[in-house]
């Protein structure tokens, strides 16, 4: 088979008309940030990227030292090429306009540098994620509330995971598409066009030691599935959690499956656990673009209208059928009061 790399790739959806000449540049600035963290992650204890950064984020949550040394890599290499207005990340209070010294482009990105930090000490995957805007018409110094566009308005999106081989994962919304880095070459190449996720599945992934906190209609939906069998599903379903959300939805879109991260009394006041920006956005994006679904349990998560930079909401996305029935189940319930 003729390997296509991701230049090609992009060459090619540029002849489309899909994607202007900014758009790329602004994919491959970004990929190769990320050959950068995959080069300081698999490093390890060796490169002294491990454990706490001794700092707290926007978020209130520590940060590792691979969080502050991926989202100063993003930074970095995204502000002299002249495709971006600013950048907002997941690790910063503020959106970061692009320096005055250098050209400034038509596009706002926007990232969580570091997804799945908890697992970054123990070896397990970890991973980038991205979505894409355009800097509204006339703005030269973007501000958060420029950031606070839909889903649906996302440009492109994608994620990178550094597992056991550095993948990344990319849609400019005319399908999704997988490319595996060749860390011989330096190439990411292509190595799935056009990924269909199964509508039906039997796997799921949620974090079961929150279960006492859920919702009703979440403590319905999961009992049902661990009834299996024997249960009103008829089926055994099987569970896996990985804790970095970039390598759950992975599986996902490689196998099928669906993800939770629901709401729960712990949580609530908050919104939610994942960020509507930086994870829940262009995840969705990534998944609707492969035959899934993406909602919060109650509505379609790119049809929100975002109300901060940091938005928290619940998270349900994967094999449609299934996050359909979760759904379903929660809209019910709220209907029923
Ligand atoms: O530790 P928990 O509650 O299982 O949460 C895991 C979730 O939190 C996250 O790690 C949050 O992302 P960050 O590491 O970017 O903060 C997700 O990747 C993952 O799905
Ligand atoms: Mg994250
Ligand atoms: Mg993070």
């Amino acid at each position: 088979m003729k390997s296509i790399s991701l230049i090609q790739f992009l060459i090619e959806e540029r002849r489309a008309g899909r994607i202007n000449a900014e758009l790329s540049l602004l994919i491959e600035v970004v990929a190769r940030a990320c050959k950068r963290i995959a080069v300081a992650t698999n490093k390890g204890a060796l490169g002294g990227v491990l454990g706490e950064a001794g700092t707290g984020n926007i978020q209130g949550e520590a940060q590792k030292k691979l969080d502050v040394i991926s989202n100063e890599i993003l930074l970095e290499a995204n502000a002299w090429g002249g495709q971006l207005a600013a950048c907002a990340s997941e690790e910063m209070e503020d959106p970061q306009p692009i320096p005055d010294m250098y050209p400034k482009g038509n596009h706002l990105l926007l990232f969580d540098p570091l997804d799945g930090s908890s697992n970054i000490d123990v070896n397990i995957s970890v991973g980038t994620i991205f979505s894409i805007l355009r800097c509204p018409d006339g703005v030269t110094e973007p501000k958060a509330e420029h950031f606070l566009q839909p889903g649906t308005t996302q440009l492109g999106a994608g994620y990178v995971v550094y597992g056991p081989a550095t993948v990344l994962v990319l849609t400019f919304g005319h399908g999704t598409h997988e490319f595996t880095l060749d860390r011989e070459v330096g190439s990411f190449i292509l190595s799935r066009r056009d990924i269909r996720i199964p509508e039906e599945t039997g796997e799921f992934a949620i974090n079961m030691s929150n279960q006492r906190h859920w919702e009703a209609p979440m403590q319905r939906y999961i009992g049902e599935l661990l009834a299996g069998k024997d249960g009103p599903r008829g089926r055994d379903f099987n569970m896996r959690w990985v804790a970095s959300m970039v390598a759950d939805v992975h599986r996902i879109i490689t196998r099928g499956g669906v993800f939770f991260y629901p709401l729960d009394a712990k949580i609530k006041s908050k919104g939610g656990k994942l960020r509507l920006m930086y994870e829940a956005n262009p995840m969705a994006m990534i998944i609707e673009q492969a035959g899934g679904a993406a909602t919060t349990g109650r509505e379609r998560i790119m049809g929100i209208q975002p109300s901060g930079l940091h938005q928290r909401v619940p998270v349900f996305l994967g094999s449609k059928k299934e996050v359909e029935v979760a759904t379903h189940y929660h809209v019910e319930a709220d209907a029923a009061v």
